[in-house]
């Protein structure tokens, strides 16, 4: 116990030690032992210091332990500079040359701390580290990272760091620009006459119903036209694959843009499959004929089952989520009506019964909307749902083809391969890996892109809420509520027709980084009086289709109790006309969120790609919208300011 009190204070340590009783010493002596003490204390410290300092280090190396919990600023080492020291003063030490599996410490210790102040190039451990983080996470390197100096010089520091996202060079955007102007409106396409029709009822009460630039783009290079638009489409031999990237902003009308050729293409296919079965059927009645003239004693031979295996769909289309599969499935429908063909939306939220029902559907179907897991693990049980279809959507590519969703994506693509003939990944983001990937896999890809790509367009602004400062001291809870508050209580948009101001109900979407964080973030906004609802994962089905529905029609929403428990708010002071759900990425990919006009950022996303599909939830086809990025203690508040600058001269985030 004694001793244990003495080390507990280090002037009573020294006098202990020194057999001294308690306050012997004078004053200036009592000043040196216990500087004396410090330089000691400081010494014996710097090694465990060390150790524990690189101890992450050889977690990023494959070891099993895990890494260092952060720790109060107070008394958390300098990490960055041992790291940097580790890495850039030698290269990785070879596993094998070790003893045993760990990384062996005595020769990490001898390591001269300050050896990395003479070295100027990068090695290629921290080389390869920053690439496999850019494409395993695609999330910020932290800024020690940047050993490179030319990146200093540029605008987007923080952003270039990332290269995560695919650049597109200035000049084939004007290109695509000037060919996009060509195009006013969906009658300059050839498409047969029913999509004609179709497109008009899936764009209802639009005035503006002419072809975005994203279907100015890929329309005609699906339809197989060639540079020059007013030719008719050439046909192309019936074996080929062709492959296309569809990247286009957020936003944009990617959905018709593939949607459309595809339709065309399978009512053209229709055609031509009912006349190659007329011969067969007007040869095999010759044939029969011939028989029976020839064998006037033979027997009947027994009626083939013509009756076509339903489940063959000519065109499938993955999406990452059961809520896109349920917003493709219903424009399919939208379109369904002038132009007959059957649709299939399927997804796991759906029982056994109706996925069965729906894909062997004894009328047939034509086009399969599905996430990749699912349709993956229906594809093996029955290969012959793949064998026919000639075109394969790949919506949200980035997604599919990132590591969860890629074994499925790439196995649904080798079953379908013998038959298809046009391949169609499309998304807003283009990472570097994905770029890459379809770079070695297709090269003759042809590349849809438009001009806007990875910029976040200029009618969404972006404001920033500084946590730290006055009246939050770094309370984002109370910073979130805060500006819901301010965004529900400001005046709705003034009516002319009514002479006054309109009140339409305002639909926020907040996103957070962490599923965890939905329920707390939302329990607190309760309690603050504001109608809001968790989206994540674990949320009740069907309470899901509900939250979701008031956010993607601008129709009026129903009252708080016919989609969700009553707010039990902890004041009685609650905001009318005010919706918010808090969700995390889920929320914030592919859908179409047409009544949002504000978006929050609680946590400043991990990447630009995280940027632009959240901020991409408003401002949707032409209207206006609004984010606000709360950014707190330890947040990226250089990122932040990049995002916005880039936001503010139109430019892309890369
Ligand atoms: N030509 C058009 N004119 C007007 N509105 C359109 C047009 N094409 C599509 N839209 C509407 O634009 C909205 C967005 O379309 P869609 O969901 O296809 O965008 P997206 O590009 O796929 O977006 P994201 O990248 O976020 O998934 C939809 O509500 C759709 O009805």
């Amino acid at each position: 116990m004694l001793r244990l009190a003495a080390r507990s204070c280090p002037l009573c340590e020294v006098r202990s030690l020194l057999g001294q009783p308690a306050q012997s010493f004078p004053p200036f002596q009592q000043t040196r032992l216990y500087a004396q003490m410090q330089r000691d204390r400081a010494a014996r410290y710097t090694e465990a210091e060390q150790r524990d300092a690189f101890s992450h280090l050889d977690n990023a190396r494959g070891s099993r332990r895990p890494a260092p919990r952060s720790r109060p600023s107070s008394d958390r080492p300098r990490p960055s500079r041992m790291v940097l020291s580790e890495t850039v003063a030698r290269p990785p030490p070879a596993r094998e040359n070790q003893s045993g599996s760990s990384f062996s410490k005595p020769a990490r210790k001898a390591q001269d701390p300050f050896s990395h102040l003479n070295t100027t190039k990068v090695s290629p451990f921290l080389e390869r580290q920053r690439d496999e983080k850019s494409i395993t996470k695609d999330s910020y390197p932290s800024r020690r990272h940047d050993g490179d100096r030319k990146h200093r010089s540029e605008p987007y520091h923080a952003l270039k760091m990332q290269r995560a996202l695919h650049e597109v060079p200035y000049g084939s955007r004007s290109a695509v620009k000037r060919k996009i102007n060509e195009v006013d409106s969906f009658d300059d396409f050839p498409l047969i006459e029913s999509v004609q029709q179709a497109v008009k009822d899936a764009l209802p009460n639009l005035e503006y119903r002419n072809p975005t630039p994203a279907q100015a783009v890929a329309i005609p290079a699906l339809l197989g036209l060639r540079e020059n638009r007013r030719t008719r489409r050439s046909p192309l031999p019936r074996s080929a694959l062709q492959s296309f990237l569809l990247a286009a902003e957020t936003g944009s009308g990617k959905t018709l843009a593939y949607l459309l050729p595809t339709i065309d293409a399978i009512k053209q296919e229709e055609v031509l499959d009912a006349e190659e079965t007329a011969r067969q059927d007007a040869e095999e009645a010759a044939d029969k004929e011939k028989e029976k003239r020839e064998d006037l004693f033979g027997l009947e031979p027994p009626e083939l089952n013509k009756a076509v295996d339903p489940a063959r769909p000519r065109a499938i289309v993955l999406v990452p989520s059961a809520e896109l599969v349920a917003q493709v499935g219903a424009v399919a429908k939208s379109l369904s009506h002038a132009v007959k063909f059957r649709a299939a939306p399927i997804s796991a939220k759906m029982t056994a019964t109706v996925i069965r029902s729906r894909l062997f559907n004894e009328n047939g179907v034509d086009v399969v909307i599905s996430t990749p897991p699912l349709l993956a693990s229906i594809a093996a049980s029955n290969p012959n749902i793949l064998s026919r279809v000639t075109h394969l959507i790949v919506d949200e590519a980035d997604s599919l083809f990132d590591r969860s969703f890629k074994p499925s994506t790439t196995e649904i693509l080798e079953r379908a391969t013998p038959s298809l003939k046009k391949l169609i990944l499309c998304s807003a983001t283009i990472p570097r890996y994905l770029d890459k990937y379809l770079a070695e896999q297709y090269p003759d890809m042809q590349r849809l892109v438009t001009p806007n790509l990875h910029a976040i367009p200029r009618r969404i602004q972006l404001g920033v809420v500084d946590v730290n400062k006055e009246p939050y001291k770094g309370n984002k809870m109370l910073a979130c509520a805060d500006t819901i508050w301010q965004i529900g209580k400001a005046s709705g948009d003034y009516d002319p027709a009514d002479g006054k101001e309109t009140t339409p109900t305002k639909r926020i979407l907040v996103f957070v980084n962490e599923r965890e964080d939905t329920e707390a973030v939302t329990e607190y906004l309760v309690k603050k009086g504001i109608d809001a609802v968790a989206f994540h994962r674990d949320v009740n089905l069907n309470r899901q289709a509900k939250t979701l529905a008031t956010f993607t029609n601008s129709a009026p929403a129903p009252k708080p109790a016919q989609t969700h428990k009553p707010a039990r708010a902890d004041t009685s002071r609650t905001l009318p006309n005010t919706k918010v759900i808090v969700t995390t990425d889920l929320g914030s990919r592919g859908i179409d969120t047409v009544a949002v006009r504000h978006v929050i950022l609680y946590d400043v996303p991990h990447t630009t790609i995280d940027f632009i599909h959240r901020l991409g939830r408003t401002g949707r086809m032409g209207r206006r919208g609004r984010g606000v990025v709360l950014v707190g203690p330890g947040d990226r508040a250089d990122v932040v300011r990049e995002v916005r600058d880039a936001m503010f001269r139109g430019e892309a985030l890369i």
